[in-house]
Parts: C-alpha cells; sequence; structure tokens
C-alpha cells in the first residue's frame, strides 16, 4: 500500500474511530499536519485513501459540518509503508484505540524507532490519548520491551513521551460517508509539556494546551466528566434508559450524578492548589451540561463499556473515592456509582467484561469481589455501604423504578 505524503509536516495518529478522526486527528490536520492514520480496519483506511478527507459534524443547536482534508491511512500490520513513514518529516504520534489496545501497538512504534534512529533522525513526541492516568508511560514500557539497549538510548534521547488529557464526546455516527464523525462541540487536551522534545519540523498545534501540572487535568477529567459519565450510564442502564441524555434528564439519575461530583470534586480542590471550588463548580455545571446535548445520540453502553476496566483503582470510579478517603470527606454518591457498575448487565454479551464481571459476582461473592477490586480489609465501612446499595439497587431495578 502505498501513501500519499505531500510537502508537508507529517503527524501518525493511531485509531482512525470516533475520538481519533473526530477530536486528535482532526486537530492536527487544522494545524497543518498531513495525518496519516493507522488502523485495523480495512474499509476505513482505504476510505481515508480514497478520500483524503471526510466530514467532521459538530452537533449543537447551530450544527454545522467541518472538513477534515488531508489525511491518508495505512494498515497497522503494514510495517513496510510505517517504516515509509517514519522516514518522512514527522513530529507528532498519537494514539486513540482504547487502554486495553495500547500493548499491541509495540510493534509498529518500534518499528518507527528503529527506522528513525538508522536514518539518522531527530526528535518526535508520542502522545497516548487515551481515559487512564498514565496512558503514554505504559505504551513506553511495551514499546522498550520490542528494542535492544542502543534502540532504547536513542529512544531515551530522540524521543518526547507526554502524558496527556483529552476531552471530547464523540459516539458513533451514522453519516451518509463510512469517515463521516459527530462530535459535540467542546474540546479540550491538554499535554505535558515538561516530556515534550523540540521537534524539526516544530509545528505550532492550535488545540493543544500544555501545562506542567499535568496530572491535576487528568484526575480532574477523569474524575469529573468520565466519573459523571460512568454513573449516568451504569444507573441509567438500572433504570432502563438506552441513552446518556435519557439518563441525565431522569431527576434521581441527575441528583445523584450531582452528589458525586461534588464530592470528587471536593478531593480535586483539596488535592490541587490549582483548583478552587466556584471554577470547579462550574466545571462541574459544564460537564453536567455536555450530558444533556439533546444533538448526541450517545448509548449508556458504550459509556458503560468495559465496567472492569472503570473500577480499577486509580480509575473514574475508585479514584475519586481514595481522595476522599486520603481526605476523609463524604464519599455516598462515589459508593453508589461503584455499586451500579458491578450491576452493570448490557444485554447482547458484547462486552466481554461486564459479562465476566457479572460470573465473578456470581461465583466469588459481592463482597470477595469487592476485597479484590479495593484492596480494602474486610468490613470496611465504605465496602459495606457499596454492598448495602447494591443490594437496595437491585431490587429497585428489578421493580422498573429506580
Ligand atoms: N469517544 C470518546 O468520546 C472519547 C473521548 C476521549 C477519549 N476517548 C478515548 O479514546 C480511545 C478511543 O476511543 P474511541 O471512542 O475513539 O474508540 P473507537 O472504537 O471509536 O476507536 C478505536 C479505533 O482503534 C482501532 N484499533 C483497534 N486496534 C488497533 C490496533 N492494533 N492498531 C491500530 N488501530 C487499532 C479501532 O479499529 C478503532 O478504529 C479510548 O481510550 C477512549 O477512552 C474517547
Ligand atoms: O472511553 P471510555 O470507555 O473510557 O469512557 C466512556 C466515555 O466516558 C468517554 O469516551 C467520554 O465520552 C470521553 O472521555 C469524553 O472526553
Amino acid at each position: 500500500m502505498t501513501v500519499v505524503t505531500p510537502k508537508k509536516p507529517v503527524a501518525i495518529h493511531f485509531g482512525a474511530g470516533n475520538i481519533g478522526r473526530g477530536f486528535i486527528g482532526a486537530v492536527l490536520a487544522h494545524a497543518g499536519f498531513h495525518v496519516v492514520f493507522v488502523d485495523v480496519q480495512k474499509n476505513i483506511i482505504d476510505a481515508l485513501n480514497e478520500e483524503g478527507g471526510y466530514d467532521l459534524h459538530i452537533l449543537n443547536n447551530g450544527s454545522h459540518t467541518e472538513r477534515v482534508e488531508d489525511v491518508s491511512g495505512v494498515l497497522s500490520t503494514d510495517l513496510e509503508t510505517i517504516e515509509n513513514v517514519a522516514k518522512e518529516p514527522v513530529s507528532i504520534i498519537t494514539t486513540a484505540v482504547g487502554a486495553s489496545v495500547l500493548p499491541k501497538l509495540a510493534k509498529p512504534f518500534a518499528q518507527i524507532v528503529k527506522t528513525r534512529m538508522a536514518d539518522k533522525r531527530g526528535p518526535i513526541n508520542i502522545v497516548a490519548c487515551e481515559n487512564l492516568q498514565h496512558a503514554t508511560d505504559l505504551l513506553k514500557k511495551e514499546i522498550e520491551k520490542e528494542l535492544n539497549d542502543e534502540e532504547r538510548s536513542y529512544m531515551d534521547e530522540n524521543i518526547g513521551f507526554a502524558v496527556c488529557a483529552v476531552d471530547r464526546i464523540v459516539p458513533p455516527f451514522k453519516g451518509e460517508h463510512i469517515l463521516d464523525v459527530g462530535v459535540e462541540p467542546f474540546f479540550e487536551w491538554t499535554v505535558d509539556v515538561n516530556s515534550l522534545k523540540k521537534t524539526d519540523p516544530d509545528v505550532h498545534i492550535k488545540g493543544m494546551h500544555t501545562t506542567d501540572n499535568l496530572d491535576a487535568y487528568v484526575q480532574r477529567k477523569l474524575f469529573t466528566l468520565n466519573c459523571g459519565h460512568a454513573i449516568t450510564s451504569y444507573l441509567g442502564f438500572l433504570s432502563h434508559k438506552s441513552t446518556i441524555l435519557d439518563a441525565i434528564n431522569t431527576p434521581s439519575i441527575h441528583s445523584a450524578v450531582s452528589q458525586a461530583l461534588r464530592e470528587s470534586g471536593a478531593a480535586l480542590v483539596r488535592k490541587h492548589a490549582i483548583f478552587n471550588e466556584t471554577d470547579h463548580q462550574r466545571y462541574i455545571d459544564t460537564t453536567l451540561h455536555r450530558f444533556t446535548n439533546p444533538h448526541m445520540h450517545d448509548e449508556v453502553a458504550r459509556v458503560g463499556r468495559e465496567p472492569m476496566r472503570k473500577l480499577k483503582r486509580g480509575d473514574r470510579l475508585l479514584g475519586p473515592i481514595e481522595m476522599c478517603r486520603e481526605f476523609d470527606l463524604p464519599r455516598d454518591g462515589l459508593l453508589t456509582g461503584v455499586a451500579a457498575a458491578l450491576l452493570f448487565a448490557p444485554e447482547g454479551g458484547e462486552d466481554k467484561e461486564a459479562k465476566e464481571l457479572q460470573e465473578s459476582v456470581k461465583q466469588k461473592g459481592l463482597n470477595d469481589v469487592l476485597l479484590e477490586l479495593t484492596g480494602w480489609k474486610d468490613g470496611d465501612e465504605d465496602l459495606d455501604k457499596i454492598i448495602r446499595e447494591y443490594e437496595g439497587l437491585k431490587g429497585k431495578s428489578q421493580n422498573s423504578r429506580l
């Protein structure tokens, strides 16, 4: 497969899905890069090469379309073409494939590192845009496993691995063309300035903000937007709602999610000096407002997907709870979120993690599953609260009333 590489700086983006086409790829293309998307879906890659662009539908009251131009695609298994692209004037490589897929990218990334070393190429930056704290560090560790000592030292010197927070709601979208993508107007991409290397070409990327307080911004986004989103989806599922819009428009769910976000917010403000109560409450209000966009069709099944990943320590549910425990702050709303996540069992069985979680609760019992997930001691007050909430929610859901 050949890729058209015009005389322009090149950005490589792994994952031509919703956030890839709908956000990061679009920001990079608008910043003046030729964007090479790498994906496993042949129909998407073929369409990118045939069209060389796609439509971005901005969904709000004044919905409109923006054209993203100057893009092409490569299959992630086509290491030969990836090698050729790596010789172009690349300055940034990004990913949006899903946290669990990151290890699978080690081989193509290692190929890029080896090629650039052999070709004596200068510095580039790699930014993993996934909903996971320290996603880029995880990717780096996986790439290191594919390299020898000399290649690893070239990588340390020449490749900046920058962690980021990435925020734009981009659900699957049915347009006229397979590449069409529908997005909310809001977007925020914040990258760790301390890890970025100076590249040649050195392109200013409008739409990519940098900060030296990255952990704070990642936690703010994950423990607010993703935390609220997850709880809305799990309570929505239990109330038999199919979309985030229907769920958040249910007063009891809106109030439960608001409570959880007030709790995570109190912990975030306490933990990070750069946040204050007033601004953070505004951030929460904006977040909740984004969930009520009537032009977006976002399924609770998408937002709640992979509940075991979302129930990991440090992620959107246990992360803010751990922070509340650290400062002895109220956390009942967040504990309800965990109880609801443990009851997430969407029909169809496509969500393997949801199935596995239900199986696990059935086999080991809720108490033992929670001990494993949380690392708390038997008889922990929060653990007992989750169990009580779980039983209450289960009963209410079965009666179809929440
Ligand atoms: N959609 C959103 O609203 C949103 C917003 C912020 C962050 N994110 C994060 O972005 C990531 C992607 O989410 P998404 O919603 O775009 O998912 P998606 O499923 O729409 O896109 C993922 C893409 O990765 C591709 N892929 C899978 N394996 C691959 C591989 N080995 N090599 C190359 N490509 C591969 C898939 O084919 C797909 O096109 C996730 O980590 C998600 O948490 C999503
Ligand atoms: O992508 P996930 O599964 O980690 O989380 C689901 C949604 O909360 C998420 O995709 C949001 O839409 C996104 O993080 C908004 O920036």
